[in-house]
């Protein structure tokens, strides 16, 4: 009799302890979730344990800028119980990501695709830290400015090929401007050219491109919201495996493009004439690793020069894309361009870099394309705060999702007034001459470059002047032996842009013909002087 009551008594103990931990512990987290709202910034509000409901489905870029109107530059959604905070002010974003870079350049957790299909072996996704660290080094290594002078020749002979390819073919400009940004970024990461979008390599490119894309949604995996989920094995867990078994392909054909340039510098060794392997940043990486102990496997080493691809030609494309809508809804600016290039370059020739620092124009029409439609609309890959951190009185705490709204930070009327009209001459005018235009902002962007498209701080792209090159050369020449014109009946719609973490104006068409006879003959001849300086680069093979 005792020892039952005992048990009852202990039985039941249990049973109100487990109760009251049932109905405490989601009262104090709630208690908990409430004081951390209440510190943040402020923003839509949340339900308790799913967060924002509110979350829009489509560009929800353009949703996050209306909402900085009634919440302020800096504002918190909730996902699930994780907050994000959203910057549309670029003075605020200097001042979180660049002047507190310490605290503010890691990278949320991306379990999917960072860590089940990369092995965290791209420096995209990697968090702050060492490893982060030893990949960027070795990036910048290939894209300092003497480094970028190397390329020049290259990203010259590949707009010439594009001019000429637009000769005959200009109904194919947006595929062209993919083939021409494709070449670039692998003859600099592997000194090897692209002829067509049906190379192998290529199609492989763009297969775990969109796949790793599509790992990245917001609500696709459990195991982002519960990372314990990854130990499951995989005889349980056939989502696992599946990433990880495309992950090895694409781990696998990485090192076999490292092992061409292997194979290239091997052949030309024992012809004794090395110079002939173009410079690359796969070489380049290849001969330092030659000299000095380079902490990576040689998985981990051959993503990096692969990371151009994902982050390099893309981005690169979609802008020039964004560049032919603008000079079409434009058409002043293509006017204003072409007596410049004809002031300037004359007839006889097509522009290259040695005309660039005559030609202002061009190079504003570049920056302002950027700031117009920023690829990278939220900002490119996400910040993660690393420590505790106090803005304007709000908490941040470590552990944050930040996301610099690019459209809303470039199309910010303070600093851009009538921020959809596509104006070269607001990077160029004295502010005399802005205000005449009535384009005279009331504050200055804090940037350098006058726009946000290529990130912040610690994180910047570190392909920005590559990136910038391709794009002043390849519009240089096409203005300089194309007209650039809308289809008469056709309109066009500049706000009509695909979706997703990169974005790209809708497909389109328009009129792009040959400005003269002369001009034709040009940019013939010159494509003869491209092929023979991209022979060194063969051509990977369809
Ligand atoms: C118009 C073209 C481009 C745009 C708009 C662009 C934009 C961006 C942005 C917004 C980021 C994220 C920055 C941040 O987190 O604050 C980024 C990162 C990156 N970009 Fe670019 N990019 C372009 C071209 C390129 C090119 C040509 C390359 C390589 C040659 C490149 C390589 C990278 C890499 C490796 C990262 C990751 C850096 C890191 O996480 O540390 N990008 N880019």
């Amino acid at each position: 009799m005792l020892s039952a009551s005992l048990i009852f008594s202990t039985n039941g103990h249990q049973l109100w302890l487990l109760l009251g931990a049932i109905l405490v512990i989601p009262l104090l987290t709630i208690f908990y979730d409430l004081r951390r709202w209440y510190r943040m910034p402020p923003g839509p509000t949340p339900i308790p344990f799913v967060g924002n409901t509110q979350l829009p489905k489509r560009s929800p870029w353009i949703r996050f800028q209306e909402w900085s109107r009634t919440y302020g530059p800096i504002f918190t959604i909730w996902i699930g119980r994780r907050p994000t905070i959203i910057i549309s002010d670029p003075i605020v974003a200097a001042e979180l990501l660049e002047k507190r870079s310490s605290k503010y350049s890691s990278r949320p957790r991306m379990v999917a695709m960072g860590e089940i299909y990369w092995q965290n072996s791209s420096v995209l996704v990697q968090p702050y830290g060492k490893e982060w660290s030893v990949r960027r080094k070795l990036l910048h290594h290939a894209l300092t400015p003497s480094a970028l002078r190397l390329y020049k020749p290259v990203q010259e002979a590949e707009a010439s090929r594009l001019c000429y390819q637009l000769l005959h073919n200009p109904m194919s400009w947006e595929k062209l401007i993919e083939r021409f940004t494709s070449s670039v970024v692998f003859c600099v990461s592997y000194g090897h050219r692209i002829d067509s979008l049906s190379a192998e390599v290529i199609r492989k490119r763009f297969e775990f491109m969109h796949y790793s894309a599509s790992l990245n949604v917001p609500g696709k995996y459990l195991v982002e919201s519960f990372p314990l989920l990854k130990l499951v094995p995989n005889v349980f867990a056939p989502w696992k495996r599946e990433i990880q078994e495309k992950g090895q392909l694409e781990a696998a054909e990485n090192l076999k493009l490292v092992d061409v340039v292997k194979k290239d510098l091997a052949q030309a060794q024992s012809r004794g004439d090395e110079d002939t392997v173009p410079d690359s940043l796969c070489k380049l990486l290849l001969d330092l690793r030659s000299k000095e102990h380079i902490p990576l496997s040689d998985r981990d080493f051959s993503f990096i020069p692969a990371s151009l691809f994902g982050a390099g030609s893309d981005t690169t494309a979609s802008t020039l894309c964004s560049a032919f809508l603008a000079i079409v809804t434009h058409p002043q600016t293509l006017s204003t361009a072409q007596a410049e290039l004809d002031a300037v370059v004359g007839p006889d020739r097509t522009p290259t870099f040695a005309d660039e620092a005559s030609l202002p124009y061009l190079r504003a029409l570049v920056k302002e394309v950027l700031r117009w439609r920023p690829v990278a609309v939220l900002g490119g890959t996400p910040h993660a705060s690393t420590e505790d951190d106090v803005y304007e009185g709000y908490h941040i705490p470590a552990g944050t999702t930040v996301l610099g709204n690019s459209w809303a930070i470039n199309l910010n009327e303070d600093y851009y007034p009538k921020p959809h009209l596509f104006e070269p001459l607001r990077f160029l005018s004295s502010p005399k001459a802005l205000a005449e235009l009535g384009l005279q902002p009331e504050k200055t962007h804090p940037a350098r470059a006058g726009h946000s498209s290529f990130g912040w701080g610690r994180r910047i792209c570190p392909g920005a002047d590559l990136a910038a090159n391709s794009l002043f050369v390849a519009l240089a020449k096409t203005m300089w032996g194309f007209d650039i014109r809308p289809i008469e009946g056709v309109e066009y719609d500049i706000f009509a842009y695909t979706e997703g973490f990169n974005i790209r104006p809708r497909k389109f068409e328009c009129v792009i013909e040959v400005r003269s006879e002369a001009h034709q003959k040009v940019m013939v001849r010159e494509q003869r002087v491209a092929e023979g300086v991209l022979e060194r680069f063969t051509a990977f093979q369809e």
